[in-house]
C-alpha cells in the first residue's frame, strides 16, 4: 500500500477518517500480525487488502493494482477472508456442500473439488461423520472450523484473518494457529493476521504492524515493537506476559534481557535460579 487513505461516509454526517496515509510492505510468505485499539482501522485494513473497499492511493496484491474494479475481481480466486464469527455465513445443507461451494464456484471439476474439501475439512481436524451433517447441527467450534475449511479449500495465496478464533477454546484456538502457521511455512501462503493477543502476536509474527487512530504507529519484528512500551502504553495495548515480567524483574535490578514469548521467558528465568542456587551454595 502506497499513501493509501480511505473515509467512510465521504460528505455525510457520518463521515469518518478510517485509515490515513498507510504505506505497508508484506513479503511473499510472511506472516504478519496486525495489532492496534478498537476502532484504529485493523478490519478495515483487512477489508481493503481483499478488494472489498476502496480508497485513495495505490493498494497492489499478488501483483494486482486494485484500483481498476476488474482486478479486484480476479483477487477473490486469489485471498480468503476469514472475518470475525465466519460461522455465521454458513449456509448450506451439508458441511460438504458448504466446504465445497466456493471450489465450484472456480469452475473446477468433481474430482478436484472432492479432494480439496477433503484436505480442508482434514486440515481443520472435522472428522468424516461430519461431513454429511448439516452446519448447524455442529458445536460452536466446530461451525468454526467448517467456516475456514470454506476459506482453504479455495486454496489462497493469502489468507486475511480478522480476530479468527474469538471465542474459542484454549485448544480448539491452539490448533487453528498452528494450522495458519504451518500454511505459511509449508505452504508459502502469507498470513496477516488481526489480533488482541499479544502471546500470539510474540509467538507466531514474523513482523508486526501497529495501527492507531488509522494511522501505521510502530512496525518491525515482535522483539522491536514489544521494546517500545511507553509507546504502546500510550496507545492502550498490552504487553505478551513474558515482556510485562521482563519489565517487572528488570524494575527489581535483576540482570534480566527483554524477552517476548514464554520459551524465553522459561529460560531466564531457569537461568536466574540457577544463579541464586550458586550464590545460595556460595553463602551469600
Ligand atoms: N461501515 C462503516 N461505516 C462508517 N464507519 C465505519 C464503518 N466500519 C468501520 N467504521 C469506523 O472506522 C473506524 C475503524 O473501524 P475498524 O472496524 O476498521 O477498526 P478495528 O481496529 O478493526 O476495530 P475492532 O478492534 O473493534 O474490530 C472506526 O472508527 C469505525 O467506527
Amino acid at each position: 500500500m502506497k499513501n493509501f487513505s480511505l473515509t467512510y461516509a465521504p460528505g455525510t454526517a457520518l463521515q469518518r477518517l478510517a485509515l490515513q496515509d498507510i504505506n505497508l510492505s508484506v513479503a511473499k510468505g510472511e506472516y504478519r500480525a496486525l495489532i492496534g485499539p478498537q476502532g484504529s482501522g485493523k478490519s478495515t485494513l483487512l477489508q481493503v487488502m481483499a478488494g472489498l473497499l476502496t480508497g485513495e492511493g495505490q493498494v497492489t496484491v499478488a501483483g494486482l493494482d486494485l484500483r481498476p474494479a476488474k482486478n479486484r475481481d480476479q483477487l477473490w480466486r486469489q485471498v480468503g477472508l476469514v472475518f470475525q464469527y465466519p460461522e455465521r455465513q454458513l449456509f448450506e445443507d451439508t458441511v460438504f456442500n458448504d466446504v465445497a461451494y466456493g471450489p465450484r464456484n472456480l469452475g473446477l471439476n468433481e474430482a478436484e473439488v472432492q479432494r480439496r474439501v477433503r484436505a480442508a475439512l482434514a486440515a481443520v481436524n472435522l472428522p468424516p461423520e461430519t461431513h454429511r451433517l448439516s452446519p448447524f447441527k455442529l458445536s460452536g467450534g466446530q461451525q468454526r472450523r467448517a467456516a475456514i475449511a470454506c476459506v482453504l479449500a479455495m486454496e489462497p495465496r493469502l489468507l486475511l484473518l480478522d480476530e479468527p478464533t474469538a471465542g474459542l477454546d484454549p485448544r480448539a484456538k491452539g490448533q487453528l494457529m498452528d494450522l495458519f502457521s504451518r500454511l505459511c511455512r509449508e505452504k508459502q501462503v502469507t498470513v496477516v493476521l488481526v489480533t488482541h493477543d499479544m502471546e500470539e502476536v510474540a509467538h507466531r509474527a514474523d513482523k508486526v504492524t501497529v495501527l492507531s487512530q488509522g494511522r501505521v504507529v510502530l512496525e518491525g519484528c515482535p522483539r522491536q515493537v514489544f521494546a517500545c512500551r511507553s509507546r504502546l502504553a500510550e496507545i492502550g495495548l498490552a504487553l505478551p506476559f513474558a515482556a510485562q515480567l521482563a519489565g517487572a524483574l528488570q524494575e527489581k535490578g535483576l540482570p534480566v534481557r527483554q524477552m517476548t514469548t514464554m520459551a524465553e521467558a522459561e529460560r531466564q528465568v531457569a537461568e536466574l535460579l540457577h544463579r541464586c542456587s550458586k550464590i545460595k551454595r556460595a553463602g551469600g
